[in-house]
């Protein structure tokens, strides 16, 4: 019902139009918007042919064909032709194409053919991947969609009833309640609300919560007039698609959904405050690098071959080629392939990862914050005792708690869970008190700032006076208080009674009870809106104490967490000593717990130098856990953040990786990348290993192919610069290339070994570079022995005949070098430095090996320009083979001594 403090209807009357002028200086796009805000609420919802009772299920059904889905955008990036498209650009096939044109020109068919079915098999790779890795982000998205409370009559006239509706199911006349903990849905009017809070963070930036009330006061209606002052955002009966609700309930009605809200037709996606996550600056990072390669290697490539003998279209195809060969162009197929496949692994475990770079980031984080209430603990919290100010057991702190509760759960729309509130309940009525004799007035809920929640209750047959109940966090209580009642008397309170009030408070504290202040008021009744300034000159009646336990897998969790590199830190809204015994059970030292008033005057720099040595944070609000969580991240750290409530919302959007428990309130699961589905944090370690899993098959791939890149690169310098002819064809290169980069497909399944899932990885450029001109320099020895064996088969290799020999034989020898460096380079290798690789990419190889030293002898192979070598080249093979092998394998110890680290 609604409550004279927040009238359905107003008394004021309808507005009149509104002032022409003013409309027109205003955005035209958003006119109906503006309008309903200014519109009182019977009148919004005849025009939106509805009622307070909502729409009935078909008319819902008839709007939502007519409408569409209650979506942002349509996936346009995720088309076939998108895929199509990005897949066509790629620089690869960009250069087949340009050596098919060339191709064209001199009337070379095969070589076409053979380009069509390179550039081909190329992007039908790659398209087939996107959009299988786009098919499963869709089902995900399915399984981590929000619903929304809605009223739906089931035909016309029926009696509406309150029911989980799929948000992207909203149409305009539905009648939604919203409740602490929720995103708002769609663009909404206020009907009714009860102390409701947003925040609008995503939509403008501003962290701190704003209050809205349904009322058309005259001054809202005013503003609306003048078209001046207050923008949308601001307009109080107005909540808008992509605010989210902290505190309070309300009863609203839909106005616009989808494209059609402000959001939608401002144009432009939710801001990403999060910035470039690890995952997004470690590939930028190997793109710079490699891009940076390819210009040197294009110019170097260009300059030699030049100076040497060829025509200038013949050597600037050369050049491109050899830098397009540098590019590991499996590279973003290898990335999905593997993230995707811990991704599914992960989700048989009960891991939700809704977007791939995520699993990547849990790999590579070395900071993980996790919420403590919800998170941490059970959840389950039992009243531990109920004493009166001077630490006697009283029944009476108890009963107004549990007033306090009750009525604070009925008159909110939608109740959300709380753990206190659901405790007290249960608690209460097992010792029989009840809650008859009073009516609910009004409701200030409790918020994350305050730290309290207040409920003003009618005694029953007393018309004229009121009783305020709060109940709170200690401290925040005690704030509030001028007395309190010792022995039925009311003692005004001294600085001594405070400090003993406090210690009281601290004794329950100590032992991991939380102890709730609980204080009360009497007043002459008023009609005024209740509001947190009415929260004075209370008398303390008592504390309730409350105990909650750390899970049991915590301490588990946390001890391989950390054997994993990933240090935990504990940011929650309690009592720092509360929090700090909570912590010891869960095997974690809180050492000197920081609270959040201390933060505040700290800037980024100072606050990340103390978020670096504390591991428990205490009483901090929702805006300081989110500081804390990006002064680490600028300082360098990947950072993870684990909650469940309102109050972390905003830290899981500034992570480089959110997750989100069961049971976490609807912000809590939008704002979180990663949902665990069950209460177990054991899950959090499988999550990590999959990443540091994945990570490590990728960086093998990257480096084993890079280093052999450019081994080839140096390999082509030194040829181009004493052979007179091309040491490979453009074509040959880019076969070559494709055969490699096809088969180092398979590193994506295989196995890593133990050593590279123990500490945080993530991309690391030095370390790349560094890798790939110690092993490209290796490789490109290898090739230099073959030159030097070529000539001593042949002579010097002017003829035509003698130019393909030659060009086989690299074409040969390169492929095996190259099989053979994964192999030997795959793993970290015991004494003989020999693992063996997982069956996938053994089946690979040996389809490489065979192909390679097959294909001359085929008429692709001539098509191509190959031809089969004399017996005797493969006895020299076979000996630059192994002396490679043994070089190699020599290399890998001096590298893993020198640098102390591997792939
Ligand atoms: N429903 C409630 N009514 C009154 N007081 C509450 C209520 N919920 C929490 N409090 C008080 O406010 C304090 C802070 O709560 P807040 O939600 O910020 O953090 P928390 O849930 O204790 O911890 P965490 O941040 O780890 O989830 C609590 O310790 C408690 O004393
Ligand atoms: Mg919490």
């Amino acid at each position: 019902m609604a409550s004279a403090a927040d009238p359905l209807i107003p008394a004021e009357t309808v507005a009149g139009p509104a002032d022409p002028s003013g409309e027109a200086r205003l955005d035209p796009r958003f006119a109906r918007l503006r309008r309903f805000a200014a519109m009182p609420p019977l009148q919004a919802l005849r025009e939106l042919d509805s009622s307070l009772q909502g729409l009935d299920e078909r008319e819902a059904q008839e709007r939502l064909a007519r409408q569409g889905d209650n979506v942002l955008s349509a996936m346009s990036a995720h088309s076939p032709l998108a895929h199509l498209t990005r897949a066509v650009l790629d620089p690869f096939v960009v250069v087949l194409v340009l050596l098919g044109v060339v191709s064209a020109l001199t009337g070379d068919i095969p070589g076409i053919a053979l380009i069509g079915a390179l550039a081909a098999i190329s992007c039908a790779l790659r398209v087939r991947q996107e959009y299988r890795a786009d098919r499963a982000a869709a089902a995900l998205q399915g399984m981590a969609a929000t619903t929304t409370t809605v009223l739906r009559r089931a035909r016309p006239g029926a009696a509406a009833i309150a029911r989980e509706v799929p948000t992207d199911q909203l149409v305009p006349g539905d009648v939604v309640r919203l409740a602490g903990g929720d995103v708002v849905p769609a663009d909404l009017l206020l009907l009714r609300c009860d102390g409701l809070a947003v925040s609008q963070a995503l939509l403008t930036g501003e962290s701190l919560p704003v209050s809205k009330h349904a009322a058309l006061t005259a001054s809202a209606r005013a503003v609306d007039d003048a078209g001046a002052g207050v923008t949308l955002l601001e307009h109080a009966r107005l909540c808008l698609l992509g605010a989210t609700v902290v505190g309070g309930s309300a009863t609203a009605v839909v106005v616009a959904t989808g494209a059609g809200t402000y959001f939608g037709m401002s144009n432009h996606d939710l801001p990403d405050r999060r910035g470039r996550s690890t995952f997004e600056r470690g590939v930028r990072g190997v793109s710079v690098t490699l891009i940076r390669l390819m210009l040197a290697t294009v110019v170097a490539v260009l300059a030699v071959t030049t100076f040497s003998r060829d025509t200038w279209l013949q050597a600037s195809l050369f050049a491109v080629a050899c830098a397009v060969g540098l590019v590991p162009e499996m590279l973003p197929v290898v990335v999905t392939t593997v993230l995707a496949r811990a991704q599914s692994a992960l989700r048989a475990g009960g891991i939700v990862v809704k977007r791939l770079p995520a699993v990547h980031n849990l790999g590579a984080m070395d900071v993980l914050c996790i919420d403590k209430t919800g998170t941490l603990t059970v959840d389950r919290l039992t009243v531990a005792c109920h004493l009166d100010p001077l630490g006697r057991s009283d029944a009476e702190p108890l009963r107004l708690a549990h007033l306090n509760a009750s009525f604070g759960l009925q008159h909110a729309d939608t109740p959300v869970a709380d753990a206190i509130d659901d405790a007290l309940i249960e608690h209460a009525s097992q010792s029989g008190i009840t809650a008859d004799a009073y009516t609910a007035r009004q409701v200030l809920g409790f918020d994350g700032t305050r730290r309290r929640a207040t409920v003003v209750l009618r005694p029953a047959g007393q018309w004229d006076r009121e009783l305020l109940i709060t109940k709170g966090a200690a401290e925040h209580v005690l704030a509030c208080c001028t007395h309190a009642r010792i022995d039925g008397r009311d003692v005004a309170l001294d600085a001594t009674h405070r400090q003993r009030l406090h210690a009281l408070a601290d004794r329950l504290h100590t032992d991991g009870v939380r102890a709730l202040a609980v204080a009360v008021r009497t007043r002459r009744a008023t009609g005024r809106p209740l509001r947190p300034a009415d929260e004075t000159a209370l008398t303390l009646i008592g504390y309730v104490g409350l105990l909650d336990e750390a899970k049991p897998s915590a301490a588990a969790a946390f001890s391989a967490l950390t054997g994993h590199g990933v240090r935990i830190k504990v940011l929650t809204g309690d009592h720092p000593l509360v929090a700090a015994r909570i912590c010891q059970d869960a095997g974690l030292d809180p050492a000197v717990p920081v609270c959040g008033h201390e933060i505040d005057a700290l800037d980024e720099p100072a606050l990340a130098a103390l978020a670096r040595r504390t591991t428990l944070f205490a009483r901090v609000d929702a805006r300081q856990k989110a500081r804390i969580v990006s002064a680490l991240r600028r300082a360098g750290h990947t950072v993870g953040y684990v909650g469940d409530g309102v109050n972390d919302a905003p830290a899981l959007h500034a992570a480089d990786v959110g997750a989100s428990v069961e049971g976490a309130v609807d912000i809590a699961r939008h704002s979180s990348e990663v949902l665990l589905t069950g209460k177990d944090l054991a899950g959090l370690t499988d999550a990590v290993v999959a990443g540091r899993h994945a990570f490590a098959n990728i960086a093998k791939y990257l480096k084993i192919t890079v280093s052999s890149n450019v081994g080839n690169v140096c390999s082509v310098l030194a040829a181009s610069a004493t052979l007179p002819f091309l040491p490979m064809l453009p074509l040959q290169i880019l076969l070559q290339n494709l055969l490699f980069d096809l088969s180092q497909l398979s590193l994506a399944f295989d196995h890593t070994d133990p050593a590279a899932r123990q500490r945080p990885r993530t991309f690391d450029t030095r370390d790349l570079s560094r890798f790939v001109l110690f092993f490209g320099a290796i490789n490109s020895l290898a090739d230099l022995a073959t030159f030097a064996a070529l000539h001593h088969i042949a002579g010097a290799h002017v003829t035509p005949a003698g130019q393909a020999l030659f060009h086989t034989a690299w074409f040969v020898e390169n492929l095996l070098t190259q099989i053979l460096a994964v192999h030997l380079l795959r793993g970290r290798g015991g004494t003989s430095g020999w693992s063996w690789a997982a069956r996938p990419v053994i089946v690979t190889s040996a389809v490489v090996i065979l192909v390679s030293l097959g294909l001359a002898a085929t008429p692709l192979g001539a098509a191509v320009g190959l031809r089969p070598p004399p017996a005797v080249y493969y006895l020299w093979l076979a000996g630059i083979l192994s002396v490679y092998a043994f070089v190699l394998v020599a290399a890998k110890r001096l590298y893993q001594r020198m640098f102390r680290t591997w792939l």
